[in-house]
């Protein structure tokens, strides 16, 4: 489960990203200004430590604070909070844990009466004692490494983290939890899980990042100054309500609403081409989620053309959604989009062909139509992409990857970006937390719901609240991003902390955008307000 949270003030729908390298720069530029960042970075720094340890230890003078210093500007960060600390009264230790350290940073902290300890990297008495220090102390701060680091953390520093890397108490992580890349949130060698993590200037993507958010805790950016000198983020991070089972601001500005002489067809009619004898559960649980979400109508096709009357899915659709349509793929009225695939076991199913090669309407495609969509793009017969969501977990994702012959990659995102660069699709990518890319170059990631989410037929529910926001003409981006919030939020709800099952998610769908939808805007009033609202189909986030 998520772990990531935000300082309760940070405004905004979406948290942004950005590369290390374009925050180094945006730094540069705001140095050459003649500001002092570090001393800024290390005063909100030292606040937000002071604070943990008035909630943690009951206060700030008297506790023991340790700090782990490494051999650049991060350490130095950690210095001058440590200085600051010790001047409140704090006992603080600086582990020097690389062969050089900040100077001005070791000199504040020395001035201000702080230990500075260098354990030698080969003596194992020096790294007892430095592990020693690092479990009983009230506070620690991780300043080894920042935005300069390359691989795992090495030397005295990493067999440190190795022997107190499940130590109790709190952490601090300096600008990253070090270990942590600040590019791709990757882990490598042994990393501090941080309980609060101050990062400076700007989000790094990394922290925001399936691989890395789960180390990263509360998330604190400092503000330095920096937005003038920042390019485009790399990335944004949707944002919850203040608890995983409540909707974030996102949904509320965002969701589709009726207008109020809204008829069902201009509300949007939604085809379901999904489930077939094998599978007919998904085609189930793909309607009633679509249903729950506010589609005006849903017309299910069965596999085989087959007629309603001798279907077998359609009285399973039906009993679960009574409003729905039968209709088989020769008769199917005008759809304003489809979704297909789930619970298609046949390749060659003429649903997946229909939707594939020629219908225009948009699509969410998933299971069954994959590797469909992907044979198609190769052959060049890919009807309109731009107009596709497509939905794969990573297994699925890498069998796509194989059949556009696509290079592997150690990072289901980079594949996943290879896979939109590929076939000019949206690619909304499945997991513990949820990936959506763009062709136009926009990432986003979407906090997951629990670990019990990892269910059969929780993507067939995704897959139908998707489908229902195409229907309503919201584009295929930003489809994705609503339908992984809210399908993630509804799990949250039906979880509870214990068992679900996919059904029960779809039911908490309709209660969620609910929820969404009277939710306050920060700064907007009511975000329903009683007023229509026109969605721009042109939005790509
Ligand atoms: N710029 C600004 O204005 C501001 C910057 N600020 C702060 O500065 C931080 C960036 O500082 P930084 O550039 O000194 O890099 P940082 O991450 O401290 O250390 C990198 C050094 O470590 C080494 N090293 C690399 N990998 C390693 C490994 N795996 N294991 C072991 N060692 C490794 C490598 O040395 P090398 O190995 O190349 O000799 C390199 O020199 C940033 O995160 C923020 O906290 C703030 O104060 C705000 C203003
Ligand atoms: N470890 C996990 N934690 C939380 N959610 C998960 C986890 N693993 C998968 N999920 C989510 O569960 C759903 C599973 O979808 P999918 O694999 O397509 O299932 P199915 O095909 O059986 O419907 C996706 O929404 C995915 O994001
Ligand atoms: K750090």
């Amino acid at each position: 489960m998520s772990t990531l949270t935000w300082t309760p003030d940070a405004p905004g729908e979406l948290l942004p990203g950005w590369r290390a390298a374009d925050v180094a720069a945006a730094d540069a530029a705001r140095l050459a200004t003649g500001v002092d960042l570090m001393a800024v970075a290390a005063h909100a720094l030292a606040g937000r430590c002071a604070a943990l340890l008035r909630e943690r230890a009951g206060g700030v003078s008297g506790r023991a604070v340790v700090l782990l210093v490494g051999p650049g500007n991060n350490g130095g960060d950690a210095l001058l909070a440590g200085a600051s600390l010790r001047r409140r009264g704090a006992g603080v230790t600086a582990l020097l844990l690389a062969d050089r350290a900040h100077e001005g940073g070791v000199a504040g902290l020395r001035a201000a009466g702080g230990r500075v300890i260098r354990p030698h990297p080969d003596d194992e008495a020096d790294l007892h004692h430095a592990a020693d220090l690092v479990r009983d102390a009230d506070l620690v701060v991780d300043g080894v490494l920042g935005i300069g680091a390359r691989g795992a953390v090495r030397g005295a520093a990493h067999d440190l983290l190795e022997r107190v890397a499940l130590r109790g108490g709190a952490v601090v992580a300096c600008d990253l939890p070090s270990g942590l890349d600040p590019d791709t949130g990757a882990l490598s060698g042994p990393v501090l899980p941080a309980d609060v993590t101050v990062t400076f200037g700007a989000a790094k993507a990394g922290l925001l990042l399936p691989r890395g958010r789960h180390v990263v805790g509360e998330l604190v950016v400092v503000d330095l100054g920096l937005e003038e000198h920042l390019p485009d983020p790399a990335l944004h991070l949707v944002r919850d309500g203040g608890a995983p089972d409540l909707p974030g601001p996102h949904v509320a500005v965002r969701w589709p609403r009726p207008w109020r002489d809204a008829d069902k067809y201009a509300r949007g009619v939604l085809g379901v081409a999904a489930g077939d004898d094998r599978y007919p559960g998904a085609a189930v649980l793909a309607c009633s989620a679509a249903a729950a979400s506010g589609v005006g109508m849903v017309r299910y096709v069965p596999a085989d053309g087959r007629a309603a009357a001798v279907d077998p899915v359609g009285p399973l659709v039906l009993r679960a959604v009574p409003e729905l349509l039968v209709q088989p793929l020769a008769d199917v009225g005008r759809v304003q989009a489809w979704v297909v695939g789930p619970g298609v076991s046949e390749p060659d199913d003429p649903r997946v062909r229909h939707v594939l090669e020629e219908a225009d309407e948009p699509a969410v495609v998933d299971a069954g139509a994959l590797q469909a969509a992907a044979r198609l793009t190769r052959e060049g017969t890919l009807r309109r992409p731009d107009r596709l969501l497509l939905t794969p977990h990573r297994g699925e994702l890498e069998r796509v990857a194989g059949v556009l012959g696509l290079e592997r990659r150690e990072d289901a995102v980079d594949t996943a970006r290879d896979v939109v660069a590929r076939t000019g699709a949206v690619v909304l990518l499945k997991g513990a937390d949820t990936v959506v890319l763009t062709p136009e170059g926009r990432t986003t990631v979407v906090p997951g719901g629990p670990p019990w989410l990892a269910t059969a037929g929780a993507g067939d529910v995704l897959a139908g609240v998707a489908g229902a926001l195409l229907a309503a003409g919201t584009a295929p981006g930003r489809a994705a991003t609503l339908a992984a919030h809210v399908h993630a939020v509804a799990a949250h709800r039906a979880s509870r902390g214990g068992p679900l099952h996919a059904a029960l998610v779809a039911d908490e769908v309709r209660g969620v955008v609910a929820d969404a939808l009277g939710a306050r805007v920060p700064g907007e009033g009511l975000a329903s307000g009683g007023a229509p609202v026109l969605w721009d189909d042109g939005a790509r986030d």
